[in-house]
């Protein structure tokens, strides 16, 4: 089992969260008990600010080093993806691979977490592995060992603002990302990574929760509640990813999921019918 540092879990809630959480029955009555959105997030609201909490975040370097710390111990006591999804038939049984190439891009990586796990678990993989964030992220994790010693490229990137750089990569990874986002975000952020996919070649794998239609886990319930309370943000369920992807011309192939977790894997490729 992999053992990661859940203090930063706890100092992130109690640093940056409580506020949010404290005034947010008053930010509910201030929108008339609507669903949070974009327009003024419950973490907006708190610290009376107009930009969004990830740049909030890089003009508060202490609550920013808070949040990565947090974002890496997340996963707790619980398999990385590489433990128990079938990397090799779905990702690596391909003719295309090419040693040069892009394997795998992990976009908004935070401190790059997954993709070590991810090396170390498959050190013969050929091609780039290649780290997507903010730059003041990438300014964070600059000479990190463990990131130089796996071979693994740091880009900086905003995917609300630029086309994804790293063409025709085998997999694009985005974990707990999209949760972070509503709709008309996330679609953006996909509208950008699209023209660099290569059609029956590229892959999208997200880690993210697929809740069922009723009786939601409690643990799948506080995490839906936190990215709400932080960022307008929203866990999905089946039916709303599945509407989400459809909308920007993606097409789901598989969720993964394991038993007694909702959090799982979404495994999307471009669709046939677009052009
Ligand atoms: C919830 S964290 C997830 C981090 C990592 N994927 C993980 O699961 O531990 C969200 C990440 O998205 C990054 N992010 C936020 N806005 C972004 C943007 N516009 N472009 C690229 N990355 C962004 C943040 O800096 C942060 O690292």
């Amino acid at each position: 089992m992999t053992l990661r540092p859940t203090i930063g879990i706890v100092d992130s809630l109690f640093n940056e969260g409580l506020l949010p959480v404290q005034k947010f029955p008053e930010y509910l009555r201030k929108i008339n008990y609507r669903n949070p959105d974009d327009s003024l997030t419950p973490l907006q609201y708190a610290n009376n600010i107009k930009i969004d909490g990830f740049t909030w975040l890089a003009q508060n370097p202490e609550s920013l080093t808070r949040f990565n710390s947090f974002m890496e111990g997340h996963l707790g006591n619980r398999p990385d993806w590489g433990d128990w999804f079938p990397v090799q038939e779905q990702l690596l049984d391909h003719a295309g691979l090419k040693p040069d190439a892009p394997f795998l891009v992990d976009i908004g990586a935070g401190r790059g977490h997954d993709l070590v796990a991810f090396r170390k678990r498959f050190p013969d993989i050929p091609g780039r592995f290649v780290l997507e964030d903010l730059p003041h992220v990438i300014e964070e994790i600059r000479g990190v060992q463990d990131l130089e010693n796996a071979g693994i490229e740091t880009v900086p990137y905003n995917f609300f603002t630029d086309v994804q750089p790293v063409q025709g990569a085998r997999v694009y990874f985005f974990k707990y990302i999209l949760h972070d986002w509503s709709d008309k975000k996330a679609r953006i952020i996909f509208n950008n990574l699209k023209p660099a996919m290569k059609r029956g070649y590229s892959k999208i794998i997200m880690e993210e929760y697929i809740l069922p239609d009723r009786n939601v886990r409690s643990i799948s319930s506080l995490a839906d509640l936190t990215v709400m309370v932080w960022l307008s943000g929203m866990e999905r369920t089946r039916q709303r990813w599945i509407n989400l992807l459809e909308s920007v011309g993606l097409r789901i192939l598989k969720f993964w999921l394991r038993e007694g977790d909702d959090l799982g894997i979404i495994e999307a490729e471009l669709a046939d019918d677009e052009s």
